[in-house]
């Protein structure tokens, strides 16, 4: 497997004194779906900022697409990678959501014939077509963040990172645009690197970098990493659902796989009804 982003031994602090970032290592696959999942401050949008060469590492390696992020290849790095900040707010450029999609597609230098279709897609993809010809400042958050995901996915960059993009969406909103996410990862191949505190969206990845003080303190694919109950639960994140039911379910002596995944789950409660 072709390894997109690695990093080696990488740390940064804000100031002299303080390590937010203390020697991590990690890679991750091309066309992969991964989460990097940790508690409030425990340096996620850190590292997201750090792979995007918008803060300046203290130390390590941060090798991206096969090139090495130093100054000098900075641009050809970011050109690789789309970002969706957790603030849709300071991401807009354009006067209308029109303008704000299509200014990423002129800077990509797609064929302003096609501009329009591509526009039009995405704003449709993400629930947003009805509004191409308002001004994103006067959005909801909720509407912002959808806006901004439009942005990034028409660019189809290779590496998308999401960091807590959609924190503001109420959970039907947040179903979708994962869902399209997940759809785009398959079909088009882009890795994608979700930044959350989503438990349940890291359930449904292909790998997940657990992250507590600065530290990669576990990681590996969601079965291995989610399941740890006592792990998951000392850095105040809560278990998935389906694991809960599954686990609760075992303790009391019923004979179920335990699972981590809601689908998983309702075939396997099937299974055991249709077993009686
Ligand atoms: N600009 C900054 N200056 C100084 N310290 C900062 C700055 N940004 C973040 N920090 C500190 O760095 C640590 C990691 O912050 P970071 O935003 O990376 O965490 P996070 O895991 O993304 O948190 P959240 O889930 O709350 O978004 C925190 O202790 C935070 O207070």
């Amino acid at each position: 497997m072709e390894k997109i982003i690695d990093v080696q031994h990488l740390s940064f602090g804000y100031d002299e004194d303080t390590l937010t970032i203390d020697d991590i290592s990690f890679s991750i696959e091309k066309g992969s779906y991964t989460t990097i999942l940790g508690h409030n401050g425990s340096g996620k949008s850190t590292i997201a900022k750090l792979l995007m060469g918008l803060l300046e590492k203290k130390s390590g390696e941060i090798v991206i697409g096969g090139i090495p992020l130093t100054e000098e290849t900075l641009n050809q790095v970011r050109s690789q990678i789309g970002i969706v900040f957790q603030n849709p707010d300071n991401q807009f450029i354009g006067a209308t959501v029109r303008d704000d999609i299509a200014f990423g597609l002129e800077n990509n230098c797609v064929d302003p014939a096609l501009m329009d279709d591509i526009i039009n897609e995405y704003a449709k993809k993400v629930n947003m077509y009805e509004f191409l010809d308002h001004e994103p400042t006067k959005l909801s958050g909720g509407q912002k963040q959808r806006v901004a995901i439009a942005g990034i996915l028409a660019m189809s960059p290779s590496i998308i990172i999401l960091d807590e993009a959609t924190s503001m969406l109420d959970p039907k909103g947040r179903n979708e645009i994962n869902a399209l996410v997940h759809q785009l990862n398959k079909d088009k191949n882009m890795t994608i690197v979700s930044i959350t505190h989503d438990i349940e969206e890291a359930a449904l990845s292909d790998y997940v970098i657990l992250l507590s003080d600065g530290h990669i303190v576990d990681e590996g694919r969601p079965e291995e990493v989610l399941m740890k109950k006592e792990e998951i639960e000392s850095l105040a994140l809560d278990i998935p659902f389906a694991y809960k039911i599954s686990h609760g379910l075992q303790k009391m002596g019923i004979s179920i796989t335990e699972q981590i995944d809601r689908e998983k789950l309702v075939n396997e409660l099937c299974r055991l009804h249709l077993k009686k």
